[in-house]
């Protein structure tokens, strides 16, 4: 631990400076006695979970690090914990730190919750006069309820979180290191931790976390990490670099999906579930997008066009959309009965366009029908056999699964005064 101002004047809580990390991964497993005597010890190959990695966390600030599964996100956080030790290079601190990383890490499976209070801050530091001050907070945040007196390795993995949690933010961390975690535990505590952890921020704590929720980690940090393959790619404010992830996730999956519809030109369409007398067929759905990729993105113009064969005449038919969240229920079902279609017949196809597509991220099924004016007679139906895949978009980050375009407006008392003595 050391003090560490930057050469130009920043206050810097932890310093990572060339750092890499060399892993050793066995080639093969012996699985039997007789294999080890007859084919020797196993060999080993050295994996880099990080090369090369420089970066510094200013005091003060909320520092996110991102990137695809296994890219070294959690390699870095247990080197900046000082749980792993660097390959090569350094990591320096400047301040107590205090880690919440793997689950149930850092307590003792028999010794019950209370006990792992003292046992984690003694771990940390912490003089027992300071725990025993502590102690109340943290109980009463990790509302276990009678649990605290049993041993620990009877806890389900949400109760380990939220005392885990608990002992981290409560025993006066300078530096607070979080990993995924919080992702076990119900809604009402991450709420609760999200909460706890804007206070410490507020109070000037450093905190670095990694996290694959990139609404969260855009609203939360200051500046961010993107790691890819144990390599920095880019480091910088947290709104810049999560764009510029998303941008580079959302084009290689449009590369993936590109492919698949090369293969099969009608793949996002299975017409196993299907109903309706067949007069007007429906043939595909087809995804026009504005952006560059041809992906449906989030916030941004999208099309979908759905093509039809009239084996007869039908006069003025409706054609409707229904979308379904992957394992959901419905949440919008447009459809075209507002406007006169005429006589159909033939080959053609209806387009359905939206300015601004309100589905958040994710895998949608989305049901297409054609029926007749009363909604009694059907066509065709296929229900919710046609997939389209949303990327996430530019706008702030929202819950849920779709966007609202509302708009907000704040008035204050102070307002409305300055208002009247104008
Ligand atoms: N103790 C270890 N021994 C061997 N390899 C390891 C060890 N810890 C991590 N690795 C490897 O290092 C790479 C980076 O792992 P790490 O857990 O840091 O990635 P991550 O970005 O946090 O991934 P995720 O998003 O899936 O949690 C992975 O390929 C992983 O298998």
């Amino acid at each position: 631990m050391n003090d560490a101002l930057a050469t130009d004047g920043r206050d810097i809580a932890v310093t990572v400076d060339s750092v890499s990390k060399r892993f050793r991964l066995a080639n093969e497993r012996r699985t039997s006695l007789k294999e080890l005597f007859v084919r020797g010890r196993s060999s080993y190959h050295d994996f880099w979970a990080l090369r090369d990695v420089d970066l510094q966390v200013e005091r003060g600030t909320t520092y996110g690090l991102i990137g695809h599964n296994g890219s070294g996100k959690s390699t870095l956080l247990k080197l900046m914990a000082g749980i792993h030790r660097p390959t090569s290079g350094s990591v320096e601190h400047a301040g107590r730190v205090s880690a919440l990383l793997e689950l149930g890490a850092g307590f003792h499976p028999e010794l019950s919750g209370r006990d792992n209070i003292y046992l984690n801050g003694s771990i940390l530091g912490m003089p027992k006069k300071k725990i025993d001050e502590a102690f109340d907070r943290i109980l009463e945040f990790a509302g276990l309820g009678d649990f605290i007196d049993s041993p620990v390795k009877v806890y389900s993995s949400g109760m380990y979180a939220r005392l885990g949690f608990s002992i981290a933010v409560h025993l006066d961390p300078e530096i607070l290191i979080v990993d995924e975690i919080l992702a076990v535990g119900d809604e009402d505590f991450q709420r609760r931790c999200f909460d706890y952890l804007a206070e410490l921020r507020s109070r000037g704590v450093t905190i670095i976390f990694v996290s694959h929720s990139l609404a969260l980690v855009q609203t939360m940090c200051d500046r961010v990490a993107w790691l890819d393959h144990g390599r920095l790619v880019a480091e910088g404010p947290a709104i810049e670099v999560v764009d510029a992830y998303v941008r580079d996730v959302n084009k290689r999956e449009s590369t993936r999906l590109e492919r698949t519809h090369t293969v099969t030109p009608d793949a996002g369409l299975d017409t196993s579930n299907r109903k309706g007398t067949g007069e007007i067929e429906v043939l595909g759905l087809d995804v026009i997008a504005g952006d560059d990729g041809g992906m449906a993105v989030t916030g941004e113009e999208l099309t979908l066009r759905v093509r039809f064969r009239a084996h007869s005449p039908v006069e003025n038919p409706v054609f409707a959309l229904a979308f379904y969240p992957e394992h959901g229920q419905k949440v919008a079902g447009p459809n075209s009965v507002s406007m006169d279609l005429g006589v159909l017949e033939g080959d053609g196809h209806v387009d359905y366009h939206l300015d601004r597509l309100p589905l958040q991220h994710g895998h949608w099924k989305v049901s297409i029908g054609v029926t007749d004016s009363t909604y009694t007679h059907i066509y065709d139906h296929l229900d919710r056999t046609a997939s389209l895949t949303v990327q996430t978009g530019r706008g702030p980050a929202q819950g849920g699964d779709v966007v609202l375009p509302g708009t907000w407006r704040l008035s204050t008392v102070a307002d409305a005064t300055l208002e009247e003595t104008r």
